[in-house]
């Protein structure tokens, strides 16, 4: 997992990589725009192409510098340079490059003052250009000064592409998000060595589209050691956890699931969830729905068996159970489930709808429960929020007072443990916006926990795989992903990984 340091950490990496490798800190700063230029030279592959690079006067502005004379030699040709002052005084590396790039035929168009006057006196080819914003990066300590925000709305009404260097001038970090704000839009954002934490927000799109991470050479050994709660799943972590079906084993070892759900009229969610918690390995999966529903069971799922609530608990032993999905009127039995579930709980839809109007069921959830809200239940199960950060802040405190772990499902699902850590999922994508999706990521996490996964290494698994069989079917050319199409990739992605699923 990578973990996501603050502006203020990144100081300090910056500083330690200084040190440890015994360079100066307009190597580093070559080295980052030369990573930076490794991505940008993807995204532009005209050299013609009209490009102006804002600089400011500090290090993001000397970003800006070094970036410049990269693309001179990699042959862009119209290269503007516009040095805004920002601060009292010009950081040593933004001097130092300054020189350099004086010694280069690239015009330079100094602003003796921050105004939207002297700007828009410049003449620049703002719509037809690329522009490259380095005018403010981590350094950023207030709210834009009156002038350099008067220029950066007028450049968003402008510009058509715009590439941020580290991140867009005048975002922040970390923290909420200043609504009224003033953010110069970044269609593509290529930052060092982490995202920041507040590009996984919602609110983000609002000033930015894309994002890239270019790594830097900070060193990881310094940067593990950094206090965090935040930290960004990859892939490597599902090589670590995942582990491979034994020779010998039979679907014993892979635990039974019972699957509480569907309703008259909604007897898919319960199909969905089902259909996604075998195909990501459980041994047995058991599926209570009304009696007259079970044909549809049947014809669907030959694998799944049927129980009825009355026999459920007679003599079985469950391993994990799923609660929610298409449930109606039928969550009530929710109360009567902590009595008598014998298994870790993953509570979903009408089951969360149900425990927010029960709201002392709360303080009866047993250990190792699982709650999958999206924004709206979860804002019905502990109260609104005035926006993402608090809501997960919220979030946070939550789980760890329940001891549960809370998945808030977005386009950035956050997986937050019952110690209040909060995992980002980075897979996922719009093309799986649609019904049903969540009932699929349910019964993939109901799996894995009944295969013996902890509730924090199953949500990883879960969120990540879900995530990431959608990504694969969009890269396929689908714009569109149904459930059931993407649950056809869950075993086909198990046996991928480098931990082939067989002895
Ligand atoms: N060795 C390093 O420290 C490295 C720094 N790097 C770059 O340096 C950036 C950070 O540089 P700095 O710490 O110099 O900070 P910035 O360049 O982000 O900003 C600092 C300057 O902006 C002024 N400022 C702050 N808030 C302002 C506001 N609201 N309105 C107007 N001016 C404002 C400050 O007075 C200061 O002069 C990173 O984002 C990254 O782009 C990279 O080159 C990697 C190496
Ligand atoms: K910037």
């Amino acid at each position: 997992m990578r973990k996501i340091i603050s502006a203020s950490q990144v100081k300090l990496a910056d500083s330690d990589c200084l040190v440890s490798e015994n360079i100066s800190s307009h190597e580093l700063m070559d080295r980052a725009a030369s990573a930076f230029v490794g991505v940008f030279r993807g995204l532009v592959p005209d050299k013609n192409t009209p490009i102006i690079i804002l600089c400011g006067t500090g290090n993001n502005g000397g970003d800006g510098l070094a970036i410049s004379l990269l693309l001179q030699c990699d042959g862009y040709d119209d290269i503007n340079i516009v040095i805004i002052p920002t601060g009292h005084r010009q950081s040593d590396d933004f001097a130092y490059n300054m020189q350099r790039v004086k010694e280069r035929q690239i015009s330079i168009h100094q602003l003796e003052r921050t105004s939207l006057q002297d700007f828009d006196g410049l003449g620049l080819r703002l719509t037809e250009s690329v522009l490259i914003d380095s005018i403010l990066g981590v350094g950023i300590n207030r709210p834009l000064d009156r002038a350099l925000a008067e220029i950066i709305k007028m450049i968003n009404q402008q510009c058509k592409r715009v590439v941020a260097v580290d991140l867009p001038t005048g975002f922040r970090c970390e923290g909420e998000l200043d609504d009224d704000g003033t953010v110069l839009y970044a269609h593509e954002v290529i930052s060092f060595q982490r995202p920041k934490l507040n590009f996984f927000f919602p609110e983000s799109a609002k000033y930015m589209e894309n994002f890239h991470v270019v790594d830097i050479g900070l060193r990881e050994a310094f940067l593990a050691e950094l206090p965090s709660d935040y930290y960004l799943i990859d892939s490597a972590d599902i090589e670590e956890i995942y582990n491979k079906r034994k020779s010998f084993s039979h679907k014993g070892n892979y635990g039974h699931a019972l699957i509480y759900a569907g309703s008259a009229g909604k007897v898919g969610a319960a199909l969905i969830a089902t259909e996604a918690c075998l195909r990501t390995g459980v041994g047995l999966a058991t599926v209570c729905l009304p009696e007259e529903e079970r044909h549809a069971l049947y014809a669907r799922l030959p694998e799944a068996m049927l129980g009825s609530s009355e026999e459920l608990f007679e003599g079985v032993k469950y391993s994990a159970i799923a609660f929610g999905p298409g449930l109606g009127r039928r969550a009530s039995f929710l109360s009567d489930l902590f009595k008598k579930a014998n298994a870790p709980l993953i509570i979903d839809a009408d089951g969360l709808n149900y425990l927010s109007k029960e709201d002392t069921l709360l303080n009866a959830l047993p250990a190792d429960t699982v709650l999958t809200p999206h924004m709206k239940e979860f804002d019905r199960l502990f109260g609104p929020s005035e926006n993402w950060w608090q809501r997960l802040q919220l979030a946070r405190r939550n789980a760890q007072k329940f001891k549960i772990t809370i998945v808030l499902k977005n386009r950035y699902t956050f997986i937050i443990t019952e110690k209040g850590e909060v995992l980002i999922n980075p897979t996922g994508n719009p093309a799986m916006a649609i019904a049903g999706m969540g009932d699929a990521l349910t019964g993939m996490l109901t799996s894995f926990i009944a295969q013996g996964y902890s509730p924090r290494e199953a949500c990883i698994l879960g969120c990540f795989l879900h995530g990431r069989a959608g990504d694969r079917l969009r890269l396929e050319g689908h714009a569109v992903v149904l459930p059931t199409v993407l649950l056809t990739q869950i075993p086909l992605l198990l046996g991928e990984l480098k931990n082939v699923p067989f002895a």
